[in-house]
């Protein structure tokens, strides 16, 4: 009795001296929801994350505040004008990402979005480089663009204007594309092969920003011996990379000296080569595969879910559908491929392409950065190490700098003469160094499949339904709800669907 009473008590003390400690912690930080020992701030944050819970905080604590994962402080910037001043102002002393156990699963330290140091910025300014010459100087990864489109369209028009999930068709577009721009289009991938690369791509990015993956982080070490998600998760990642050092092999062997590299991996791989007498080289093939394993991650939800996204716009605003439509039939000649060079004519799709990504606002908090080195910002001192989240979220959705922030409105992005016009406060993809590094590819591929879907169908709910609560569901990428539409075909445009044609265009 007497020694439960002073273990109760000894308990009692080691959480006073811990709160005591947090209480005085916090002091130099931004201010934000008092800590409670263990639990943080997660009585005021609650379990359930939602796009505006940020957002509701910042009007309780202010713009930049912070909240405590444990005995963790996380940095919170919101609005337009902080994020852009913390992240591109101190742009070299945010470039980290956290080393969390569950990104060190991930990523190994190596490759793009869960590296840092030298082995970031090499990979990362390569990677760039490279995707952008894919897309500007490799016509066929546009003309490829164009067959996965017609290969949806193709898929879309079987169904005959009954109810369709796109979800997973859109899935596979995507990911065909990744394909084609890392191993080339001359190297088939299987469909099941493909199937099974995207379901296993689909396990580890649900699993992000769950509970397990919280866990996971606490204590990766017990997680180890136990079973659940997170095992799933341990073979999705051993199927990518082998998945992928199958691919890297197969082009190794059919490596022809001096033939002029055509996609990712032969660059890849002529760089290698170039650097293979400098000691401090980080081009290698544990690169080469978690690079690749990155723009897959990176690269197939996203293209996917926006997509959806789109097509759920068009749904509840047919208005802005015709009128894209129309613009589509009026400008384009029917004879030739939609490349990404039309956007320049067509300045209403471009704008309704741009406010979809606004308004779905598929990557909330973007990834959390590490401060790298010591910081003063907006007035408080930051030390090394600490996490600072960028709430994309509330820069997308701030009063201050979109007229009816709240509405799904093209006029976002159209001056007073109707053309396209850029903003700066579109940070769908993030902002600073760590900014995205797939953009372009991403632009012309979210440009090419959304043209050809709506040169081809006109999307309405199925037969009785007037109108659908599609709720987003939240994770690291926003998904729709699962949805049904029915894709009513143009029978034209269906039957001359881009894979048919044989005019390139550039
Ligand atoms: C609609 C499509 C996309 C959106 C909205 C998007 C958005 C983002 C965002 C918000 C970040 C984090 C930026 C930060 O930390 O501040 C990011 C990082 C990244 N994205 Fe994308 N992305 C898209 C498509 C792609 C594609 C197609 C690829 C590859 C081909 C890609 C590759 C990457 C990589 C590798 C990173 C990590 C960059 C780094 O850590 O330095 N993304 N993206």
């Amino acid at each position: 009795m007497w020694t439960s009473g002073l273990l109760v008590a000894t308990f009692i003390c080691l959480l006073v001296v811990r709160f005591v400690k947090l209480l005085w912690a916090r002091r130099q930080f931004p201010p934000g929801p008092v800590p409670i020992p263990f639990i943080g701030s997660l009585w005021r944050v609650g379990w359930k994350i939602r796009q505006d819970t940020l957002l509701k905080l910042a009007k309780s604590y202010g713009d930049v505040f912070t909240l405590w994962i444990g005995h963790f402080p996380v940095v919170v910037l919101t609005g337009f004008k902080n994020v852009k001043e913390g992240l591109m102002d101190n742009y070299e002393r945010l470039s980290g990402r956290p080393m969390m156990p569950f990104f060190k699963l991930l990523g190994n330290r190596n490759g793009v979005m869960f590296a840092n140091g030298k082995t970031w910025k090499d990979q990362k300014h390569f990677g760039q480089a490279t995707i952008q010459t894919l897309v500007q100087m490799q016509k066929d990864l546009q003309h490829q663009i164009n067959k996965e489109a017609g290969l949806l369209v193709k898929t879309f028009a079987r169904e005959n204007g009954q109810p369709l999930d796109p979800s997973s068709a859109l899935m596979r577009s995507a990911s065909k594309v990744i394909c084609t721009a890392v191993f080339g289009h001359n190297v088939p991938i299987e469909d099941e092969a493909l199937c099974k690369l995207t379901e296993h791509i689909s396990i580890v990015t649900k699993f992000r920003g769950s509970v397990g993956e919280t866990l996971y982080n606490f204590f990766p070490s017990l997680m180890q011996h136990i079973p659940g998600p997170h095992k799933e998760v341990f073979s999705s990642c051993e199927f990518i990379r082998s998945f992928i050092k199958k691919q890297v092999e197969k082009h190794k062997q059919n490596a022809v000296a001096h033939h002029e590299p055509q996609n990712f991996i032969d660059f890849y791989l002529a760089q290698i080569h170039r650097e293979k007498m400098d000691s401090t080289t980080t081009f290698n093939e544990d690169n080469l595969i978690q690079v690749i394993a990155d723009l897959f991650a990176a690269g197939t939800e996203t293209i996917a879910v926006t997509l959806s996204w789109g097509l759920l716009f068009m749904v509840t605003h047919p208005d802005i559908q015709e009128k894209v439509q129309k613009e589509l039939q009026s400008t384009l000649d029917p004879s030739k491929l939609i490349s990404y060079d039309d956007r320049k004519k067509l300045h209403y799709t471009n704008a309704v392409i741009h406010e979809i990504q606004r308004f779905s606002n598929i990557v909330l908090f973007g990834l959390p950065r590490l401060c790298i080195q010591d910081l003063n910002i907006f007035g408080h001192f930051i030390p090394k190490d600490t996490l600072v989240v960028a709430d994309l979220c509330s820069v997308l959705l701030d009063p201050k700098q979109w007229e009816t922030p709240e509405q799904f409105n093209p006029n976002h992005f159209l001056d007073k003469d109707g053309k396209y016009t850029a903003r700066e406060e579109f940070y769908t993809y993030g902002t600073g160094c760590r900014a995205c590094l797939g953009k372009q590819l991403a632009q012309s591929e979210l440009f090419i499949f959304f043209a050809c879907l709506m040169k081809a169908f006109t999307f309405r709910w199925p037969e009785g339904i007037k109108e659908s609560n599609v709720q987003p569901i939240m994770g690291p990428v926003v998904h729709p709800s699962p949805f049904k539409i029915c894709a009513v075909p143009h029978q034209a445009a269906v039957h001359r669907s881009p894979t048919q044609d044989n005019s390139k265009s550039t």
